[in-house]
């Protein structure tokens, strides 16, 4: 391995890969070496089209298939946003090859696959991390030491998230997320695996009991063997009375809202998956009182705004910079990081509940 700089290989031309693309370059401890797709050409237009705009330090190598690129002893991570469907083969082919490994989220068809992905990696010894971005956002590293050491809200009793973007006819027919057998978990795993890992970090990693989940909506894409869940509303239960619930929705209009509810005040995030356009990221904490005398009643606001220094993309210290950056000190330092992992088999295990249970009509289920 070069000493200072991690050499990634990418795995296919996904749209999402082009933001990981420049992630890499502002980085500062990595470039991309080599793309690899199904068709050589295509890699070789992706790495044009990318390298127009965001240059790498150094040339990037088109590979016409994915095996080729494991093969290359000049890549030290790699990263793979292939579908769902396709990646329990991809992640444990790479960690067989040495290749620390980042890969898109929701991990896995099932727990039971995340497993052997996690496995594979830690057989070979290589880091496996999956792509949840704000898990490296200064904001969501805050709000959990807050709750956790200080709780400005009190106990809490109650997580809601909600993850939606609306998707149009074309999307609905033809995009990965409406493949039953690309995309198996549909919103709830593009979508609702950030509800449940933002309720997991609120938490501290704690997981549910039990859990209820149903599909409000199924969409199925014209190629598509069945349905997928195109809107989901889930239920989780902990502990002590805490309760958590999320929805997510490839149906209704662009929003990305979170709000943590304790016995002395509330929680809010606008954003919490992708930091609205700006140089802070933000949220909220509330303590409304309601004053009453006699005929005279008095909701009166309180709230106060916080926010950490943090671009929401693009720049040295974005979420997706700081996540490719941490994956790189890992792959070039060889020291793994089991939080991870942790948190990849808490939320898939929390999503296959959901899954279980909307099976069985949304019965509440154990975890
Ligand atoms: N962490 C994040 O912020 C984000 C994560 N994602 C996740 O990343 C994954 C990819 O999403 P997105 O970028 O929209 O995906 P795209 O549809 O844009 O790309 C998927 C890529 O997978 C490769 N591929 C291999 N086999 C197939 C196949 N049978 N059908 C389709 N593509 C195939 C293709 O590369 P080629 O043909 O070159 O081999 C293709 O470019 C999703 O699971 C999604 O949830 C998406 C957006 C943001
Ligand atoms: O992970 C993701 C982040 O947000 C997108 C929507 O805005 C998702 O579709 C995507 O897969």
């Amino acid at each position: 391995m070069s000493e200072s700089i991690c050499r990634w290989g990418f795995l296919g031309t996904a749209a999402i890969s082009r933001k990981v693309w420049k992630a890499v370059r502002v980085s500062g401890n990595g470039r991309v070496a080599a793309v690899a797709s199904r068709s050589e050409p295509r890699a070789q237009a992706y790495i044009d089209q990318c390298s127009a705009e965001v240059p790498q330090i150094e040339p990037v190598t088109a590979v016409g298939s994915y095996q080729a690129l494991l093969e290359n002893d000049d890549i030290d991570a790699v990263y793979i946003p292939l579908p769902t469907g396709l990646r329990k083969e991809w992640v444990i082919a790479a960690a067989k090859a040495g290749k620390h490994v980042l890969c898109e989220k929701p991990a896995a068809v099932h727990s039971d696959d995340a497993k052997a992905m996690i496995d594979a990696c830690n057989d070979a010894g290589v880091q496996f991390m999956d792509g949840v971005m704000f898990d490296h956002s200064a904001r969501m590293n805050e709000i959990q030491r807050l709750l956790r050491d200080e709780s400005p809200i009190g106990q809490l009793r109650r997580i809601h998230s909600h993850f939606s973007f609306a998707g149009d006819e074309s999307f609905q027919k033809s995009n990965i997320r409406t493949d039953a057998k690309l995309e198996p978990h549909g919103s709830l795993g593009d979508l609702g695996w950030y509800c449940i890992r933002f309720t997991l970090r609120a938490l501290n990693l704690q997981m549910p009991t039990h859990v209820s989940g149903q599909t409000l909506t199924g969409l199925r894409g014209s190629e598509s063997e069945s349905e997928v869940p195109g809107e989901f509303v889930g239920e989780m239960r902990f502990a002590d009375g805490l309760s958590a619930s999320f929805y997510c929705s490839f149906l209704s209009a662009n929003q990305q809202t979170a709000t943590i509810s304790g016995q002395d005040g509330y929680l809010t995030v606008d954003d919490f998956v992708l930091p609205l356009y700006s140089g802070e990221s933000q949220w909220a904490t509330h303590h409304h009182e309601l004053a009453v005398d006699n005929c005279r009643w008095n909701f009166s606001r309180h709230t106060r705004g916080a926010s950490v220094p943090e671009f929401a993309s693009g720049e040295s210290n974005s979420q997706e910079v700081n996540m490719v950056r941490t994956m790189a000190q890992i792959a070039l330092s060889g020291k793994t990081d089991p939080m991870y992992p942790e948190l990849t088999i808490k939320t898939q295990q929390i999503l296959d509940a959901c899954r279980r249970s909307d099976a069985k009509g949304g019965q509440l289920v154990a975890v």
